[in-house]
């Protein structure tokens, strides 16, 4: 993770021509807490916060300053079999047999995920950025759908395992505004948009109380400004929490951290 291992975790930022987990002598910790050379980002938030907007901007600013390759993806999805159990959960399938049973299917669609695309990429040195992931099962199915939290941890031991984000931007907005942008944007709203507000207000408080619990992997990114100015304080952020990633210019201090180290 980013706060225990600060200096390996630089050096996974600076670039993929780093040592990589077989080649590591005994007994030195691994690069990162996935211990591949490749960094993992993700973005977390409710509904119509931003995340898809933000892979893209990112994903654009990270390939022409780093030319490193860049690999975007989200949850559930990135691979075929992912995206078919996405349809399905989405459309509300699973939604009678209650919130455990859906924590079930994301969690089959993320070991797919992470087996087949996010692993084998980060082994080739890639950035992945990735719209959700493990907290949004915290979120939705844990904190908002009621599912107990000892549970979740432990099934997301076994299918995350090793390969924890090296950075989670939660971007945060209140609920009314992201639904609202969610249904500005069209289409048929999913079986999770279709929640009442409560329940989206349970989502925030959760991203926040994640972001809180652990300050070194998560950044707070406030959603509500313009996506110019979104952008922007992703940038800073990850100039600040991933050191060489970003060009100097970009190295702005990042305010979310210091407020989140400070609770
Ligand atoms: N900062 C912003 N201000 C206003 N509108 C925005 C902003 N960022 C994104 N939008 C718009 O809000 C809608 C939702 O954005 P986007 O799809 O990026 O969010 P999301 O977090 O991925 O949503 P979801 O989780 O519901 O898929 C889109 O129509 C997008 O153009
Ligand atoms: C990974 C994951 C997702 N969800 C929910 C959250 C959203 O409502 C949808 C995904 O669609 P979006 O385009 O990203 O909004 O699925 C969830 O409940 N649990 C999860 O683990």
């Amino acid at each position: 993770m980013t706060s225990d291992a600060p200096g390996a975790l630089s050096a996974a930022a600076a670039g993929p021509a780093k040592e990589s987990a077989s080649e590591q002598r005994q007994g030195e910790p691994p690069p990162a807490g996935h211990g591949a050379r490749g960094l993992f980002l993700t973005f977390e938030g409710g509904e119509g916060a931003g995340k898809s907007t933000q892979v893209a901007r990112l994903a654009a600013t990270l390939r022409a300053a780093t030319g490193r390759e860049v690999v975007t993806t989200r949850e559930p999805g990135g691979t075929p079999k992912a995206e078919s159990l996405r349809a399905a959960v989405l459309e509300g399938v699973a939604k009678p047999y209650g919130p455990f049973a859906e924590a079930l299917i994301f969690s089959a669609a993320r070991i797919d995920h992470l087996d087949r695309l996010i692993r084998p990429a980060l082994a080739r040195g890639a950035i992945v950025l990735c719209d959700r992931f493990a907290d949004s099962t915290r979120a939705y199915q844990g904190a908002a759908g009621g599912v107990d939290e000892a549970t979740l941890r432990a099934l997301e031991r076994v299918v995350v395992g090793r390969t924890r984000p090296d950075l989670t931007l939660i971007l945060d907005l209140p609920a009314e505004t992201g639904l609202a942008r969610a249904r500005r944007r069209g289409g048929e709203g999913d079986r999770f948009e279709a929640e009442a507000l409560g329940f989206h207000e349970r989502l925030r408080t959760a991203f926040a109380g994640i972001a809180r619990a652990e300050p070194g992997r998560c950044a707070v990114i406030d959603a509500t400004p313009d996506p110019d100015a979104v952008a922007a304080a992703i940038r800073r952020a990850v100039a600040a929490r991933l050191p060489g990633l970003l060009p100097a210019e970009t190295s702005l201090p990042d305010r979310n951290r210091d407020r989140d180290d400070a609770a």
